[in-house]
């Protein structure tokens, strides 16, 4: 996670939106949502929100570059990464770019279907309901804190956890406003003894690139104390040492912010996770949502180094997780070694990235098969990636991107059927991710109900479906689509518990 001098990093996710700068961190056009948003480990993942808008193939984790540089040491993982509502795919995604000698792999992909199948075939993308099929869970706590061989201390669910269901909405425990690892030691001293007993009692680890020790002595020489003998000093460092490095391995990039949390900091990675952590801007909150159904005792897992590094292969996830956490990743797809998952997550980044490319800047085309030539071919092309996301079993923020841009083509061909279903689809998957408070993402434009308001609109254009009747003004503001949504849930919820209660 954290780094030295995250500043001169990588992009972080968050800063996937330009124009849209309410948190700014979070969402500019040239970054892809990396990683759970943490500086380092976690911050990979989940700055959801902020993962949303991003382009698909730039993003880092915040966590995971680190900087060769003189400078002070900081929060390695911070980069930027948001990920939590960022998405979309960008021009400026030069890392996911193939190399140059790539080669159409589509014949060779699991997935890949021939054009008779190609839009309503057995790979059909819009098959998926995305409906859970637990009822809602009636315990207060979800999970439970326990060993986990290898990996230290886990989260596990404690009940069967439905698609969707939210597990975490955590405040932090400790926030740094910039990714410096340096910064965290004020705020670490104003800790109430309990908080800090729970800060202490978090994983530590040392990555060797962040050069903690250097960092603590830099500190010190800040403070010209002449008083302290060369064991004062040592203890003194080892102090700031153990603080900067509970921070580098623990934190979430959240909003604009960094922070560590007593709860979700305990949650431990996957490249296929079953949970999808994301700070949400208007909670104020770390909110950890399931991204599939979850049976009980299984372990609840998010993904480290989200964004573009989903697409990156095992080897290279591997060295990410191993240098800024110190672990070696024996997930699922980590451990297969079949090449299938490989083969899957090459196509994609190339589908990804050639569709990138198909909608914005054109560089090297004529090298990469991957650019569509036509929006009939961009459309089945996003199918395709879709396809092989649910194969992988990737069902978070990167889907929704892929949702959205099979909206988008098939809009594009005035298929406007097709085009809602898919926007439909991404707003389910927005809402199982995320909850259904994304007034940031309205406000930037980017949320799945200002999609699906276009696509109506441009449906109505069209003659496709009727107007819908403008209601009378009164004061009361009409309900947005999602909190449309979350009713709707929330009574499907409780018939689905009287059912349960009845048999
Ligand atoms: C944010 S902490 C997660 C909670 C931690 N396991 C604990 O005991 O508090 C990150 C650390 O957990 C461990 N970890 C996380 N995911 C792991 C995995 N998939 N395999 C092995 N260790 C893992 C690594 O030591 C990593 O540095």
């Amino acid at each position: 996670m954290s780094r030295l001098r995250a500043e001169s990093a990588p992009v972080s996710l968050r800063s996937v939106f330009t124009d849209c700068d309410t948190h700014s961190t979070t969402r500019r056009s040239s970054d892809v949502s990396l990683s759970a948003g943490r500086l380092s480990p976690n911050s990979a993942a989940s700055s959801d929100h902020e993962a949303k808008v991003t382009t698909q193939a730039t993003t880092e984790s915040s966590t995971v570059h680190p900087v060769e540089t003189s400078q002070p040491p900081v929060c390695a993982a911070s980069p930027p990464s948001c990920l939590n509502h960022i998405y979309f795919f960008t021009r400026d995604v030069p890392d996911i770019a193939p190399p140059a000698n790539v080669k159409d792999q589509r014949s060779a992909s699991p997935a890949s279907r021939d054009e008779s199948t190609s839009s309503s075939g057995s790979l059909n993308p819009l098959a998926p309901t995305f409906t859970p099929s637990f009822p809602s869970p009636t315990a207060s706590r979800l999970y439970e804190l326990r060993e986990v061989p290898g990996k230290g201390l886990g989260l596990f669910a404690a009940t069967n956890i439905p698609l969707g269901a939210r597990i975490i909405c955590e405040s932090p425990l400790l926030t740094i406003s910039r990714n410096e690892l340096h910064l965290v030691w004020g705020p670490y001293c104003r800790l109430s003894n309990a908080q800090k007993k729970a800060y202490d009692s978090l994983h530590f680890y040392n990555p060797p690139f962040m050069k903690l020790e250097q960092a603590g002595r830099l500190q010190l020489i800040d403070t010209n104390d002449t008083s302290l003998d060369a064991d004062d000093i040592d203890e003194i460092v080892r102090d700031h040492v153990r603080v900067m490095g509970i921070f580098a391995t623990n934190n979430f990039i959240s909003g604009p912010a960094f922070a560590v949390y007593e709860e979700a900091s305990r949650l431990n990675h996957s490249c296929i996770p079953n949970v999808h952590h994301s700070y949400n801007p208007t909670l104020k909150k770390l909110t950890v949502h399931a991204a599939r159904d979850i049976y009980a005792g299984e372990e609840l897992l998010t993904n480290y180094v989200g964004g573009r590094f989903t697409y990156w292969p095992r080897k290279r996830r591997q060295g990410i997780l191993r240098q800024q956490y110190g672990f070696q990743c024996a997930c699922v797809a980590c451990v297969d070694r079949t090449g299938q998952s490989d083969g899957r997550r090459e196509v994609m980044a190339n589908m990804a990235y050639g569709l990138m490319q198909y909608g914005g800047d054109r560089h090297g085309e004529g090298q990469n098969p991957y650019i569509p030539a036509t929006v009939d071919a961009a459309l089945r092309q996003s199918e395709d990636l879709i396809t092989l996301l649910l194969e992988e079993g990737i069902t978070n923020i990167e889907l929704c991107k892929a949702y959205r841009t099979a909206a988008q083509e098939a809009l594009k061909m005035q298929d406007y059927t097709k085009a809602r279903d898919y926007a439909l689809n991404e707003a389910e998957v927005e809402l199982n991710c995320l909850g259904a408070e994304v007034d940031d993402l309205v406000k930037c434009g980017s949320a799945a109900s200002v999609f699906i308001n276009l696509v109506e609109h441009e449906m109505v254009k069209a003659g496709a479906i009727e107007p819908a009747v403008t209601p009378r003004k009164t004061k009361k503001t009409k309900k947005t689509w999602s909190e449309r949504r979350k009713v709707k849930r929330e009574r499907e919820a409780a018939a689905q518990k009287a059912e349960a209660a009845r048999s």
